[in-house]
């Protein structure tokens, strides 16, 4: 990418593979520039004494999930037009550049499981892919952790399945066993989020790697279901929009307390799938949040039989078709006892 363009969009330069490491550059109105990688863009203030935040934005972590990346699209080039007056240092991250071009999930490996590991001489694209991107957000987190200024990170997707909460956002929960910040559910609430899952269980997942290795307030938000290029008009993300917008202009709204309205959950169990013989027994295309009473058979997998015993039981992410090893689904209840 060269400097100061407007057209072709950000998006369109990345799908074409024209952007790669680039020398900073400055707009018109002052906002420094630079291409970091291929599909990784970073914008800072004029002056540095205007910088409130340190914001990672990241989307396309799997390439069919198009609706956040039109919309972080949208954003840069609001950036780059001089319309988004930028008041925060902000990285875009398009993630799995190469699983978008060809408008799969991923190419060969799930790249929101390979964060929070050792590189391996043998590791494929993808995997090569999230360790850099570990790297890139290490390095532009640094600063804040040296200043004191708010990290924070969304990784926006969407989701294979519809659900009866269309956007619900996953909270790792802050490391060293501090407990969740319900500031933070309030300003996902201000971003069109209805549920938070507050996770305490490890992950390797791009928000938990970012939420435990950089200190910064994650979260994996989905954001309705995935569908391809220009047909994301289903899904309204005007509040989104809105609260990112109000981010990168240096707006970081502060709130009493977590919305009545929010629904609070936590994870009870992970489904994993341990054999070939794996067998989901509930729908795999219901929607996620669909209640399930005790008694009901989630899945069996030889002599293992996964019996839901929780009260209020829902489930998310149901997913037989995974490799052994990986996450079948997730059994959530509601998270009781916290004060909003
Ligand atoms: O709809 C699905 O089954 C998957 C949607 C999706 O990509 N979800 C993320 C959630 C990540 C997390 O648990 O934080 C994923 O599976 O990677
Ligand atoms: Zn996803």
């Amino acid at each position: 990418m060269s400097n100061f363009s407007i057209e072709p969009s950000f998006l369109a330069q990345v799908l074409a593979g024209k952007t790669c490491i680039s020398l900073p550059y400055c707009l018109p109105n002052g906002t420094h520039v630079q291409v970091m990688d291929e599909g990784v863009i970073r914008f800072e203030p004029k002056d540095p004494g205007d910088r409130q935040l340190d914001v990672v934005l990241s989307c396309g972590i799997h390439g069919n999930e198009t609706a956040p990346v039109e919309l972080l699209d949208q954003l840069i080039s609001q950036i780059l037009d001089g319309q988004l007056r930028v008041r925060a240092r902000v990285l875009f991250v398009f993630g799995n550049v190469e699983a978008m071009r060809q408008g799969v999930r991923c190419v060969a490996q799930d790249m929101n499981r390979l964060f929070c590991r050792l590189p391996d001489v043998d590791d494929g694209d993808e995997a090569r892919r999230a360790a850099m991107l570990e790297m890139q957000l290490m390095r532009f987190f640094s600063r804040s952790i040296q200043d004191g200024k708010p990290r924070l990170h969304y990784d926006l997707h969407t989701a294979i399945h519809g659900s009866l909460i269309e956007k619900f956002a996953i909270y790792p929960l802050p490391p060293h066993g501090r407990d969740f910040d319900p500031l933070q559910v309030a300003r996902l609430a201000c971003a069109g989020v209805d549920a938070v899952l507050l996770q305490s269980t490890t992950s390797t997942t791009f928000s938990f790697f970012s939420s435990q290795h950089c200190g910064a307030a994650a979260f994996t938000v989905e954001l309705g279901r995935a569908m391809p290029f220009g047909q994301n008009t289903h899904i309204d993300l005007s509040k989104m929009q809105s609260y990112l917008e109000g981010l990168i202009s240096g707006e970081l709204p502060d709130y009493d307390g977590v919305p009545a309205h929010i629904g609070l959950y936590k994870v009870s169990r992970e489904i994993i799938k341990q054999s070939d013989v794996f067998v989901l027994r509930v729908d795999a295309k219901m929607d996620n949040f669909t209640p399930l009473p005790v008694g009901t058979v989630l899945a069996e997998d030889g002599d293992i039989q996964h019996v839901v015993d929780e009260d209020d039981a829902r489930m998310i992410f149901p997913n037989p078709y995974i490799e052994i090893g990986q996450r079948a689904g997730l059994v959530i209840v509601p998270a009781k006892g916290y004060s909003r």
